[in-house]
């Protein structure tokens, strides 16, 4: 079943008299569970892509359909709902709050949303139980990185949205980090949409869409992704 769907969608941004399409009449759907890579070069417009999926943005033009729901005309606060309600991020520098433990991180979110996961429980699902009152200076990136997806996932979103999650990271460790993003496809049905430079990433995706430009170039769905541990860059 579809989660996501975008129809002809326009983001345009205007300095001065000149115009930038940073995605032109982008059109795709995107089904539920699917774990989801989208691959392009720099300024080709994945991130504009994410933030709009996110709730972060708005289009110009086109409509946004995520979970049956119409997001491309929403207000501010019925997006700050939707951004509650629906989805997680995961970004390259984890974004944690230095002056936070790792428990409070993740307990953070249960401010925002009315159906958060136990933060203990997240924390416990990405492996770092003994770390619950370390602060985020005090772990390792990969760490820090599975923490960011604990606080994410405690939200208990339909989607996942990472926007270049192992970017900071070595292969050894971003694989550690993919391994866990699939499980949660596998195991939790959680969509996840991820935002790359990395062609490896890609070989372990069941949906890869290339965009340049602005515009998708191609959407391909894997039959048989490869597993995180055969992946390496
Ligand atoms: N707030 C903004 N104002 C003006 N132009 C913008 C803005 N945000 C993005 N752009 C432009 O839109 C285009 C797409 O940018 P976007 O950040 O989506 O690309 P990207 O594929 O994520 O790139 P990267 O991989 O370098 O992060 C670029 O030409 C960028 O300069």
């Amino acid at each position: 079943m579809s989660i996501v769907q975008f129809e002809n969608v326009t983001r345009t941004y205007t300095s001065g008299d000149h115009e930038l399409k940073a995605l032109d009449q982008v059109s795709f759907s995107l089904d539920e569970g699917k774990f989801v890579v989208i691959l392009g070069p720099s300024g080709a417009g994945k991130s504009t892509l994410l933030n709009l999926l996110g709730g972060l943005d708005s289009p110009t033009e086109g409509k946004i359909t995520v979970n049956g729901r119409d997001i491309s005309t929403l207000s501010d606060n019925e997006l700050a709902d939707y951004r509650a309600a629906t989805v997680g991020f995961v970004f390259q520098f984890y974004n944690l709050i230095p002056t936070l433990t790792v428990y409070e991180n993740v307990e953070l979110v249960s401010m925002i949303t009315k159906n958060a996961l136990d933060a203990k429980q997240m924390i416990a699902e990405v492996g770092l139980s003994d770390h619950l009152h370390n602060f985020p200076s005090e772990l390792s990136g990969g760490e820090q990185q599975r923490i960011s997806i604990a606080r994410a996932l405690a939200k208990n979103p339909k989607i996942l949205l990472c926007d270049e999650p192992t970017g900071a990271l070595d292969s050894e460790t971003g694989v550690m980090i993919l391994k866990l993003l699939l499980g949660m496809a596998r195991d939790y049905g959680k969509t996840i949409v991820i935002v790359t430079h990395n062609q490896s990433i890609a070989k372990m995706a069941d949906v890869v869409i290339r965009v340049k430009n602005g515009k998708i170039r191609s959407i391909n769905e894997q039959e048989n992704p490869l597993n995180a541990d055969e992946v390496e860059w």
